[in-house]
C-alpha cells in the first residue's frame, strides 16, 4: 500500500485516488477545484488523466496521485476492463454524483459493489460526493437520500457544489477525509503485517525449543 511504503521507505507518504463517476457529474471539476482552487467550466477530455500533487492533511504531507476515470469506463459497468484497472491501482475512492441526474446516484452503488468485488475485501477507503447542490432548482436527488445511500455503503457522504464560492474548501475537507481513511487503512495493515511476523517468529523459536 502506497500510504504506508512511503513512510517505511523514508519517502513521502504516497496515497492513490480515484474518481468515479457518470459522465457529466463533475469529476474534473473537482480535481481541477482540488488542484487549482478553481472552477472552470467547460472540459474537452475523453481519456482518463492522473494529477499529481503536494498536500498537507492534519499537518503531514502527503504525495497524492489523482486518476480521473473518463466517462466511457463508468456507463460500460459492469465489468469494463480499464475500469477495473483503475480500481485495482487505487487506495482510495470518491464516488461523485450529481443532485441532478438521478442515474449518477443509482450508478454509485454500481461502482460500489465493482470496488468491493475487484478489490475482494470490504471496507476499502471510500466516500460519496454529491455535487452540484448549487443547482436547486434541478436537484432530483434528496440530501436524505444521498446520506443514506452512504451509510448503507459504510461511505463518508459530502453534499457541495464545487462551482460554489466555497467550492474549494468543500472539497479539500472531503478529500481530507478520504486521505484519513487511506492512512488509516495502511496503519492497519501495518500492524497485522507486524502481528503475522511476530507469531511467525514466536512459532519458530517454540519449535526450536523442543
Ligand atoms: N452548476 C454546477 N455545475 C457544475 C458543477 N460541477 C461541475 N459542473 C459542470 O458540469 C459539467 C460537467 O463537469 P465535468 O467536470 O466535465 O464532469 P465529468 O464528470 O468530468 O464529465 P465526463 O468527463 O464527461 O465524465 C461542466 O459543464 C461543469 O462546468 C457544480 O458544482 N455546479
Amino acid at each position: 500500500m502506497s500510504a504506508a511504503e512511503g513512510a517505511q521507505g523514508g519517502r513521502l507518504p504516497r496515497a492513490r485516488l480515484v474518481v468515479l463517476g457518470r459522465d457529466g457529474c463533475g469529476k474534473t471539476a473537482l480535481c481541477v477545484r482540488f488542484l487549482t482552487r478553481r472552477f472552470i467550466g467547460e472540459y474537452d477530455r475523453q481519456r482518463e488523466v492522473t494529477y499529481r500533487c503536494r498536500k498537507e492533511v492534519d499537518g503531514e504531507p502527503i504525495e497524492l496521485e489523482i486518476l480521473d476515470t473518463a466517462n466511457k469506463q463508468v456507463s460500460g459497468l459492469p465489468g469494463h476492463a480499464p475500469l477495473e484497472r483503475s480500481i485495482r491501482w487505487g487506495d482510495g475512492f470518491v464516488l461523485i454524483y450529481s443532485v441532478t441526474d438521478r442515474g449518477s446516484f443509482q450508478a454509485v452503488s454500481r461502482l460500489k459493489r465493482l470496488i468491493d468485488h475487484v478489490k475482494q475485501a470490504l471496507g476499502i477507503p471510500a466516500i460519496i460526493v454529491a455535487n452540484k447542490c448549487d443547482m436547486e432548482g434541478g436537484r432530483v436527488v434528496r440530501p436524505e437520500e444521498g446520506q443514506a445511500l452512504a451509510s448503507d455503503l459504510r461511505c463518508g457522504f459530502f453534499e457541495l457544489s464545487v462551482a460554489d464560492g466555497g467550492g474549494y474548501e468543500a472539497v479539500e475537507a472531503a478529500l481530507a477525509a478520504l486521505v484519513r481513511e487511506v492512512r488509516r487503512g495502511a496503519l492497519h495493515s501495518r500492524v497485522l503485517h507486524v502481528r503475522r511476523a511476530l507469531i511467525s517468529r514466536l512459532a519458530r523459536s517454540k519449535t526450536m525449543q523442543w
